[in-house]
């Protein structure tokens, strides 16, 4: 038995350019069963925070879904602004970062269990560059294949498979930074610098084993070289990476700096070629639901 009645549904309709008319129908008809009343809200791509807003309002929900990717997240955890509403994760988006981290059910019945459930974890949000990051944000060699895979026309991960051979190409990496963090301030050489919330990327990639998401630090992941054995090592459930490849330091709050413009990602998000990365762990968390 749930004890709330009210469930919004977060939908954005054009996510992963899939049709999700029959997902949210199945969807709507087991929270009826269940006796729930629901609202469903869709996001339009424009004014969608403060309508949003506005529903939360009126129909005070006691469960959010989010059905779509990161960015369907993150609107609502933008709104939200604490962890007073548990969130279910639909996963529905071209990359889902964050449901890659959940170990949610693929079967649509089971997946609404879990969104319905009482089982939660308290996430960290990290700002960076005055936005809000749920996931991973970088800068270096795959912010460069994000920008790459946006201005491409295959999307999923085919799009970015196709998209990394010219990347490399065009990439003049390695790249220099200096990076502030636990009173230090440290110089390195790396392809890439994240800054992580998560353990995978969205592809699946295992690149920060030891990160938990609501343990209140990130994780500053350092690159230092482009090593195909090492990023196939990723892929595996058990991942052993050597310290040539990445260094990882934990912390609350970071500076990076490049000498020159380099391409940088929030969530998936390209966000532009720029010189420096501020980031600290935010007050807010967001409750969402996991198996
Ligand atoms: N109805 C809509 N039409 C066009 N864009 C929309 C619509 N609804 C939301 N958006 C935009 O979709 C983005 C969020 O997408 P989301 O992360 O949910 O899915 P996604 O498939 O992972 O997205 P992307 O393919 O851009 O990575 C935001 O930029 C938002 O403004």
């Amino acid at each position: 038995m749930t004890e709330f009645s009210r469930v919004l549904m977060v939908v954005n309709p054009i996510s992963g350019g899939r049709e999700k008319s029959g997902l949210l129908e199945e969807v709507k008809e087991i929270l009826e069963t269940r006796g729930l009343e629901s609202h469903t809200f869709f996001t339009s791509g424009e004014g969608d925070k403060q309508a949003l807003q506005q529903e939360i309002a009126s129909f005070d929900p006691q469960r959010i879904i989010s059905m779509g990717g990161d960015g369907t997240i993150k609107l609502i955890a933008e709104i939200l602004q604490d962890n007073s509403i548990p969130v279910g994760v639909f996963p529905a988006g071209s990359a889902n970062g964050l449901a890659e981290n959940l170990d949610l059910p693929t079967e649509v019945p089971a997946l609404v269990d879990v969104c319905l459930g009482n089982k939660f974890i308290d996430l960290d949000t990290i700002i960076i560059n005055g936005e809000l990051c749920l996931h991973i944000s970088d800068i270096g060699l795959n912010a460069a294949l994000i920008k790459n895979y946006h201005e491409g026309n295959i999307r999923g991960k085919l799009g970015y498979l196709i998209q990394s051979i010219p990347t490399l190409i065009q990439s003049d990496f390695p790249f220099q930074f200096e990076i502030e963090i636990n009173g230090k301030t440290i110089s390195r050489k790396a392809v890439l610098i994240a800054i992580a919330n998560a353990k995978k990327y969205g592809t699946g990639a295992n690149i920060n084993p030891n990160g938990r998401f609501d343990d209140g630090k990130f994780e500053i992941l350092i690159f230092k070289e482009f090593n195909i054995p090492q990023i196939l090592e990723t892929f595996k459930e058990n991942v052993e990476l050597n310290e040539d490849f990445l260094e990882i330091i934990p912390g609350v709050e970071a500076k990076i700096r490049s000498y020159k413009n380099i391409p940088f990602q929030i969530d998936g998000e390209y966000r532009g070629d720029i010189k420096e990365v501020v980031a600290r762990i935010a007050p807010v968390k967001m409750k969402i639901a996991v198996p």
